[in-house]
């Protein structure tokens, strides 16, 4: 099992890590958010930047910010994440302008990683990965259904053609409406970890699919989402209760 290091951290080895999302909508609220996240001692914060429409409106904007993130966090490792609307976003882009948005992303270095989402252009998604590589930053790369819980093989072929794309670590997050879709999730993700060497990330979304998020250990999920304040998605949990529980299941 290959691990991969994100600055100070390492994917894929003892308990899951957690990341904490920054969902500040403007400069002043991105940096408070940030100390805010840092004080709470996750293992990433993870910059949703669709959150942010003026910076991704305004690249030099967005760069600038980056540089006073950096310095509000330290260490802390950062991955930046632009998430379209289809897949769960806040923010509407074209699909050039979305290239282009996270082709600025690796070119400058706004962070440690990148997410790059599966569903695009796979010639210009694959020299968005190698791009990523060349900057040395680390790529997940991503798929969300916010509907349902795809069928197991689509699961496991979505996660496996990440990997296949050059992603460092493939990630999908679904929305399930019973306990078997629940099952689903874990038993694709099982397969899919006994099947590649590279760390993954899932988690069901959404209030039965709780148990995902701190079970990661169990099932082969190498980091999970934990919220300081407002949430990015259904059914996340605080920091607090993940890390608690996280401990509470260690192996
Ligand atoms: O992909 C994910 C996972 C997530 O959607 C969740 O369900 O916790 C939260 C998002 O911020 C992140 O980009």
């Amino acid at each position: 099992m290959a691990t991969v290091k994100i600055r100070n951290i390492v994917l894929g080895e003892g308990l899951p890590k957690i990341a904490v999302p920054n969902v500040g909508s403007n400069e002043d609220e991105i940096i408070n958010s940030a100390a805010e996240i840092l004080a709470a001692r996750p293992d990433l914060m993870e910059w949703r930047i669709d959150y942010y429409s003026v910076g991704i409106n305004d690249h030099e904007q967005l760069i600038t910010t980056a540089k006073k993130l950096r310095k509000a966090v330290g260490e802390l490792p950062i991955l930046v994440t632009f998430r379209t609307k289809n897949e769960g976003g806040v923010c509407d882009l074209t699909e050039d302008d979305y290239l282009k948005l996270i082709e600025t992303v690796i070119t400058n270095r706004l962070g440690d990683a990148v997410d790059i989402e599966l569903f695009h252009d796979e010639k210009r998604v694959q020299n968005l990965v190698n791009l990523a590589h060349d900057y040395n930053l680390v790529v997940i790369m991503s798929n969300h259904d916010f509907e349902k819980v795809p069928a197991k093989d689509v699961i496991e072929f979505r996660l496996k053609k990440m990997a296949e794309l050059g992603a460092d670590v493939p990630k999908l997050a679904c929305m399930p409406h019973s306990a078997s879709d629940v099952l689903t999730l874990l038993q694709a993700t099982t397969e899919t970890h006994a099947a590649i060497t590279n760390p993954l990330i899932t988690m069901a979304m959404g209030d039965i699919g709780k148990v995902t998020r701190i079970a990661g250990q169990v099932f082969g999920s190498s980091l999970s989402f934990g919220a300081v304040g407002q949430t990015s998605a259904p059914g996340q949990l605080s920091i607090e209760d993940l890390r608690n529980a996280e401990n509470f299941l260690k192996l």
